[in-house]
């Protein structure tokens, strides 16, 4: 099976006019997940990555076991309010209003080569801002890896300068 078959489209979630892409069928098959994971790590070849950042929450299915198998570090990024020691924030722009990803403070050292992995990318604000935090942490964004990629919403064009890798684009 092809990558793209595991994943299911469901209109007018969650709200109408939205194809949302569910990648639950892709995690519930041993095949599809270990082709996935497989996929992702042959992005990183030749890279060396010191730390693996997840964003929350559906990036957290893959980034650890990316981390694990580069041997690295990984950094969960959260939702306001959920990290308890010194975190550093970004805000970042939605359809309407605005959100935030915290990281904590002392997870990322001036140099720290990073990998960010997140599940889609749409509009790119999600990952910008977890690009703008590693910067403003001393890190080194080597690439920011997804599962999907939505190119019609040109979620590229917030991330110029950014090694980018998607496993399928719609
Ligand atoms: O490129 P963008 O337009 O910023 O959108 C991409 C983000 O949207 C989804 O997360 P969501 O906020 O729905 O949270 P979830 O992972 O907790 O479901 C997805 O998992 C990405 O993190
Ligand atoms: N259409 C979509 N499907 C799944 N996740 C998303 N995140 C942002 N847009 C999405």
């Amino acid at each position: 099976m092809n990558l793209r078959d595991y994943i299911t489209e469901v209109p007018n979630f969650p709200e109408k006019g939205v194809s949302f892409k569910d990648i639950t069928p892709l995690l519930e098959d041993p095949q599809g997940f270990a082709l996935a994971a497989d996929q992702l790590l042959d992005f990183t070849e030749g890279l060396h990555i010191d730390k693996v950042v997840g964003i929350e929450s559906r990036g957290f299915f893959f980034a650890p076991l990316l981390a694990h198998r580069l041997n690295a570090g990984f950094i969960p990024a959260r939702k306001p309010g959920k990290l308890p020691r010194k975190i550093h924030s970004q805000e970042y722009e939605l359809e309407y209003g605005t959100d935030a990803l915290e990281i904590h403070q002392a997870s990322i050292s001036e140099g720290d080569r990073v990998l960010i992995h997140d599940d889609v990318l749409a509009t790119g604000g999600t990952a910008r801002a977890m690009c703008d935090l590693i910067d403003n942490l001393g890190g080194v964004v080597v690439q920011c890896n997804f599962l999907i990629e939505l190119s019609f919403l040109n979620g590229r064009d917030k991330l110029e300068g950014v090694p980018l890798k998607s496993l399928i684009i719609y």
